[in-house]
Parts: C-alpha cells; sequence; structure tokens
C-alpha cells in the first residue's frame, strides 16, 4: 500500500551522470543504510544515499570504486541512437543533406570561439609591444583587425544557414516519427497497451510531446555535444600556445580552472541529491485540498457541484486546508525548491568569491618577487584568466552535456522497445472462416471449455472454470448480477485477453490458432463500455467497418443509423452526420471575453470566427446529447458492418447490454429488429434485464460470482426452478 502511494520520479534529464531508471536492485525505503529520508514541508523524501565526491565530474573515473554502469549505459543506449540516426537518413526524404549540412554548419560555427580567442591574444599581443616599445605592428593590427571581423560575419552567417536547414530538417523528422509513434500504438493489444510497465516507458519516452520532438532533440544534442568536443579542442589548443609563452601562465590557469570546478560544485549543492528517489505524501489536508482542486477544475463534475449546492462548501474547506498548511501547501517540486533550501549561509560562496581574486593577487606577489620577468602590462593575465574561464565553461558544460545525452539516449532506446514491443495476444496463423459463404448463411460455433480468467494483476478470477457450446446460428443470452463475468465472456470471445485454463474453440478449431485479423473480421460487437472517437458522427459510425471508412457510402451510414435507432435524431443535428462528438481541436480566441468593451471601447465579437468554422465540415460539438442517443451512435457502429447486406460479411454478433440507456419502446423495436435481421447468424447478448430476449434464447447461462449455474433454454430453466426461475419470477411480479 505504501509503495502505490508512492510518486517514484526517476531521474529524467537533469543532467550529470545518467544512471539507468531501470537498472537491477531494489529501491527500499525501508533500507535506511542506502536510503535517506527527509522531511520536506508535508513530502517525505526517500533518496538513494550518494557519495559527497560523486558531484564532481568524472568522479566515477577518479573515484576508487570504479563505477562503470553510466558507461555500460551508453554503450547499452548507444546502437538504438545510431538507428535512429540511420532511420532518418534512409527514410526521411531530403535529410541526408540537410543533416549533413546542419553538422558541417555546426562544426563550422565551434571553431569561431577558438579563432576569435586567438584574434583577442594576437590584439593583446599587439598592445602589450605598444606599451613595451612605444611602436605598433600596423600590419599586424590590420590582419587581427580583418581577422575579428570576419569571425563576426562568418558566425553571423552560419548561424542563420543553420537555422534555415534546421527547420526543414526539423519538420520533416518531427513528421516522420509522430507516424512511427501513431502506428506503433495502433497496434497494440488491450493487455500490452494497459500494462503499468509499458504505460510508464511510454511516459518516459513519449513524455508529453510526440515522438519527433524525442528524435530532433537527440540529434540537436548529440550535434551539440561533438561541436563541444571540437569547441573544446581547438580552445584548448589556444589555451597553450597562450601558455607556452607567460611565465607563471599554467599557475594562473589552473588557479582560474580551480574556480570553474568550485563554482560546479556549489551549482550540486541545492536540490536533490541523488538520481533515484521517490516522495509521497499522506498529509490530509494536503489531500483534500488536491481533490477539490481537481473537481472544481473539471467539467466533469460540474453537475454534482451546482445540483449538491458544493461550491461554497468546497471553497471554504479549501481555504480552512490551506490555512492550516500555511506555506506548506504546495506540490513536490515546489517544495524542494523554496522549502529544501538549507537557508544558512556556507562557506563556499566567499571562498569562490576570493578565489576569483587570486590570480590578480598572485600575478602582484610575483610581480614584486621577480619585477624583471614580469610584463609591465596585465595584459597577459586578463588573456589568460579569460582563455582558461572559457575554456573551463566549456568543459564543464560538456559534463553538463555528457550526463544529459545519455538520459536522452536511454530515451531513445525506450521509444525503440516500444516500437518493437510484442504484443501479449499471439496472433494465429490459419485463416478464418474455412468457408466464408457458410459462415454467412449459418454462423459460428463456439465452444467454451473449462475455462478460467483473471484479468491481468487482479487476484481473483473473473470467470471460473466455464464451459459451454452454442451452436450454429443459436441465440444465447448471458443473464446475471453485476460483475459476475458476463462481459468477461465476449472479451475472450474476441481475443481481448487470453484464457488463462482451458480452450476457447470456434467451429471446432482453437481460437488461438486463428489468424486475429480474420476472427474479428467475422465478428461484430457492441460493448458495454463502448467509447465514441473525437471524430464527426459519420465517422463515428463509419469506423464499424474500418476497410471503407476512408471515404464511407453516406448511404450505409444512414441505413445502419437507421437501424440503430439514431438517424432521427441525427438528421436534426444542424450539421447532421459531420457534427462532431468532441471537437479534438479547441479553437483559439484571444484572452479578452466575448462582449467586453475593454479594448478601447471597441466590441469583442468572435462569431465571425465561429460561423465559419460551423459552416465549415465538422462543425459545432455535438453538446447535450443523451446517454441513450449516445448508445444508439454506437449501436449504428456495430450495425455497419454487421447487418448493412451488402457487408455483411461476418458469422457472430456480441452485444454487451445494447439496450441499457434505451427507454422500454426502443428496447423492444431494437430487439426486434437484430431478431429479423440477424438471419442465421450467431448471437450473443449479455443482459441483466431478463424477458424480452430470454424468452427466445435457444441457450441461456445464467452467472453469478464468476461462475455459470444453469444452462439451457428458458423453459428448461423455469422447469428446473432454480436461481434463474427465482429471479425471472421476481422480475415478472415487478410488472403485473
Ligand atoms: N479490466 C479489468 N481489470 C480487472 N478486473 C476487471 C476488469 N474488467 C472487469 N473486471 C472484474 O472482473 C469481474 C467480471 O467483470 P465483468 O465485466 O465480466 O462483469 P459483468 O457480469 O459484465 O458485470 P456487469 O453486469 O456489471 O456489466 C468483476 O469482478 C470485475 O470487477
Amino acid at each position: 500500500r505504501y509503495f502505490t502511494e508512492l510518486e517514484l520520479t526517476m531521474f529524467l534529464s537533469r543532467g550529470r551522470g545518467a544512471i539507468n531508471p531501470d537498472r537491477k536492485g531494489i529501491f527500499d525505503i525501508s533500507d535506511s543504510s542506502n536510503i535517506k529520508h527527509t522531511q520536506i514541508g508535508i513530502w517525505d523524501l526517500y533518496e538513494e544515499i550518494v557519495p559527497e565526491l560523486s558531484r564532481l565530474p568524472f568522479y566515477s573515473l577518479l573515484s576508487s570504486r570504479f563505477d562503470v554502469e553510466p558507461f555500460l549505459e551508453l554503450s547499452r543506449n548507444a546502437p538504438f541512437v545510431w538507428r535512429m540516426l540511420t532511420d532518418i537518413l534512409t527514410e526521411v526524404e531530403g535529410c541526408w543533406w540537410l543533416l549533413g549540412m546542419y553538422v558541417f554548419l555546426s562544426l563550422v560555427s565551434s571553431l569561431i570561439p577558438a579563432m576569435t580567442l586567438w584574434y583577442e591574444s594576437q590584439l593583446l599581443k599587439v598592445v602589450q609591444t605598444a606599451v613595451d616599445e612605444r611602436k605598433v605592428d600596423t600590419s599586424l593590427l590590420i590582419h587581427v583587425c580583418v581577422g575579428k571581423f570576419s569571425c563576426s560575419i562568418i558566425s553571423t552567417i552560419v548561424e542563420h544557414l543553420r537555422s534555415i536547414t534546421w527547420r526543414p530538417l526539423s519538420f520533416r523528422v518531427r513528421q516522420f516519427y509522430s507516424h512511427k509513434k501513431l502506428q506503433c500504438l495502433a497496434r497494440l493489444d488491450v493487455p500490452t497497451f494497459s500494462d503499468p510497465s509499458l504505460q510508464r516507458q511510454m511516459q518516459n519516452a513519449f513524455g508529453m510531446s510526440v515522438g519527433g520532438d524525442l528524435a530532433m532533440n537527440t540529434v540537436m544534442r548529440t550535434v551539440h555535444l561533438i561541436t563541444l568536443g571540437t569547441q573544446l579542442a581547438s580552445q584548448l589548443g589556444v589555451l597553450l600556445s597562450v601558455l607556452r609563452n607567460q611565465t607563471d601562465g599554467p599557475l594562473l590557469a589552473s588557479i582560474s580552472f580551480g574556480n570553474s570546478i568550485l563554482q560546479y560544485w556549489q551549482m550540486g549543492q541545492s536540490g536533490i541529491r541523488s538520481e533515484v528517489y521517490a516522495a509521497t505524501t499522506r498529509n490530509d489536508d494536503y489531500l483534500r485540498m488536491e481533490g477539490i482542486n481537481q473537481a472544481i477544475n473539471s467539467d466533469q463534475h460540474r453537475k454534482e457541484i451546482v445540483a449538491g449546492n458544493m461550491g461554497k462548501y468546497m471553497h471554504t474547506e479549501y481555504a480552512r486546508c490551506s490555512a492550516t498548511l500555511g506555506e506548506a501547501a504546495i506540490g513536490f517540486f515546489p517544495s524542494v525548491y523554496f522549502l529544501g533550501r538549507r537557508d544558512q549561509l556556507t562557506i563556499s560562496p566567499f571562498v569562490s568569491q576570493i578565489w576569483g581574486e587570486l590570480p590578480q593577487v598572485v600575478f602582484a606577489l610575483r610581480a614584486v618577487q621577480q619585477p624583471s620577468s614580469v610584463p609591465l602590462s596585465l595584459a597577459p593575465l586578463s588573456l589568460i584568466t579569460s582563455t582558461t574561464s572559457s575554456f573551463s565553461n566549456q568543459l564543464l558544460g560538456l559534463f553538463q552535456q555528457g550526463g544529459s545525452i545519455a538520459s536522452q539516449w536511454a530515451d531513445v532506446r525506450r521509444f525503440y522497445e516500444i516500437l518493437a514491443v510484442e504484443n501479449r495476444v499471439k496472433d494465429g496463423a490459419l485463416p478464418f472462416p474455412e468457408n466464408q459463404k457458410e459462415m454467412e448463411l449459418s454462423g459460428v460455433e463456439l465452444e467454451f471449455r473449462n475455462v478460467s480468467f483473471k484479468y491481468p494483476g487482479a487476484a481473483s478470477y473473473a470467470l471460473r472454470n466455464a464451459s459451454f457450446r452454442i451452436l450454429r446460428g443459436q441465440l444465447c443470452v448471458i443473464v446475471g448480477t453485476n460483475g459476475s463475468g458476463k462481459s468477461t465472456i465476449l472479451k475472450l470471445v474476441m481475443r481481448l485477453y487470453d484464457v488463462d485454463e482451458g480452450q476457447i474453440f470456434v467451429d471446432g478449431r482453437d481460437i488461438r490458432t486463428l489468424k486475429l485479423e480474420d476472427l474479428r473480421k467475422a465478428t461484430a460487437v457492441l460493448f458495454q463500455d463502448y467509447t465514441l472517437f473525437p471524430l464527426s458522427i459519420k465517422q463515428n459510425i463509419a469506423l464499424g467497418d474500418p476497410s471503407t471508412a476512408h471515404s464511407p457510402n453516406l448511404d450505409d451510414v444512414i441505413e445502419a443509423a437507421k437501424l440503430g435507432g439514431a438517424h432521427d435524431f441525427i438528421s436534426k443535428l444542424p450539421e447532421g452526420y459531420d457534427t462532431y462528438l468532441d471537437r479534438p481541436v479547441k479553437d483559439v480566441y484571444s484572452g479578452l471575453p466575448e462582449g467586453t468593451k475593454a479594448l478601447f471601447g471597441r466590441e469583442i465579437k468572435y462569431n465571425g470566427v465561429r460561423d465559419m468554422i460551423q459552416s465549415g465540415r465538422g462543425g459545432a460539438e455535438a453538446l447535450g446529447l443523451s446517454g441513450g442517443q449516445l448508445q444508439r451512435i454506437a449501436l449504428s457502429r456495430t450495425f455497419m458492418r454487421s447487418l448493412i447486406e451488402s457487408q455483411s460479411a461476418i458469422g457472430l454478433l456480441l452485444f454487451d447490454e445494447p439496450s441499457a440507456s434505451l427507454d422500454p419502446a426502443a428496447e423492444h423495436d431494437l430487439f426486434e429488429r437484430l431478431r429479423n435481421l440477424r438471419g442465421q447468424k450467431t448471437m450473443i447478448f449479455s443482459s441483466h434485464r431478463f424477458g424480452n430476449l430470454t424468452k427466445y434464447a435457444d441457450l441461456i447461462l445464467y452467472m453469478n460470482d464468476s461462475s455459470i449455474l444453469e444452462e439451457g433454454s428458458h423453459s428448461d430453466l423455469l422447469e428446473k426452478n432454480g436461481e434463474y426461475a427465482k429471479i425471472w419470477s421476481l422480475q415478472a411480479q415487478a410488472f403485473l
């Protein structure tokens, strides 16, 4: 229970020494020798204890416990980055030269700082000679000035060209990877997709954005790392050439360099130290505050809040909790930021400040000690300190980039792993049905043999030792109490999940041997927990038959809607079949509220935009459709594939509570239509209402507590005078 409450936040891209978040080992918060507990406001933070020195760059190389993990991690991820690069180069049109150009320009721009530095050193030389000898080397001065100006001009041109190349490159890569991501997700089955570990992996790899951002960021950061390396090498060259001619140069350079390291160390002082940490809060007031906050902000609860008069209470309660908590009423990261800092003054900023002054002091001391060896001007001192600090900044930049690139590369690996993830429900090899004509005319035969099934992660069975047989063309009704396993049977027939024990046979063949696509093509289903897509009503219905959904025949859609009892109300909507059930793209308006005259007396009206959108395709949201009306749209989608004469390539119809939101007259009509239209196709209904259908059923399965208790026809079961008969008479009495 404790762990499920934990907001487990692994190291994402916080820089420095990335550690593989899915590395083996246990993060056990009760292990106090490895995990440190800190209370920050209302939050309990559990951090893996890391050695203090590990915040130094390349600590792992220097320490006695040589830690190869970050390097292994990089080498493990490198092939995936390589694959991404080859994918971009080979599959994205025109990316060869765009990427080549981008890398080339980046390299050129990385050499410019060193060239500038070199010209600066030359300039200082000119100044020093002028001071020493009272004469100016004009040709060198002109040479240096031209060089410096050229550097600035080249740098501006290169930056411009880089941004010109970057735009199309980034656009194409983004588009390519968003397709790839969608394609990958579209193929995942139910248990694989809802697996929490895959969900977490997707969160890391996709984040809030599409894969394109990941790919483009990786390319950019990797190129940046390479150019940083070049920049560093070229600056080192300049630095060495400057140091070579200066007495005390190495001493001054190492003092400046030491200061940069100290600053880097200070940067890591505040906040969370370890890359593996978890934080949780069990503060009742805070939990309640957040609950109220979420309820007030989402439109899902508005009805209840208004009707139940809860607004005022929620507001006062929120204020009370907030007052009780005071400053601590904030989320985890702000808590770390505001409350986690140690307020006492530490020694290191003083040290760093004083250290910053050291080069000048050393220089002065040396001048006093050995006046003859020191030049008259301070030019070399300033050159050495500026060159060294620029160099050490680049070097520290490299350390930081090196750390965050590792986590970026890890995201690339996760991305490709998700692309390759295998569905849990394995495809079969046998085509289905063996005889299409026969199936269309007389349906399929279905048999469950000792089937038991648990939902992934669930503790108890949703279906236990179920055995039954439905012959071709039969109508089967599954009745039973809530949660008894009715919908589960239908989900297993669709092979959304695989059984844990026992077998299911379709036309005498094990369901696992059949091609999944064929099986699903031969079946039409309406789930109890159906969903409608944020697309137009026409597309929602047309998707019942994906093979024609890209340009559906409107007559077929209307016919399906008539069968589903939806046509009448759809045609009354202003946009008819083009009405969007939920607009997937929100319109954009400026921040000023409509009707306001705040803008220098001008009235704000957005009607123009709205009319424009509504007169176009896919207009207003179909807000205000009732539950029953939405169910009819879902029914029409099922009919789209199943009962239209021209497209009746199916042999099995599954309906899970198809009439739950329908009024009695509509329910009666629906059942009549279904019975007439199904012909000889096999049909299974799940329902907890008795009567309308059970009378006509060839087979009734009465379920309770995940098991089939009784089976037979209506008259068989009445004769048996068991549970079914009891409930039947209860319901019948209610109507008498
Ligand atoms: N996705 C799921 N994950 C875990 N458990 C589930 C899931 N779906 C259903 N269950 C559980 O499996 C059992 C059977 O559920 P099922 O939906 O088959 O019942 P049902 O008979 O159709 O109920 P109802 O009449 O309320 O629709 C229930 O105990 C339910 O809580």
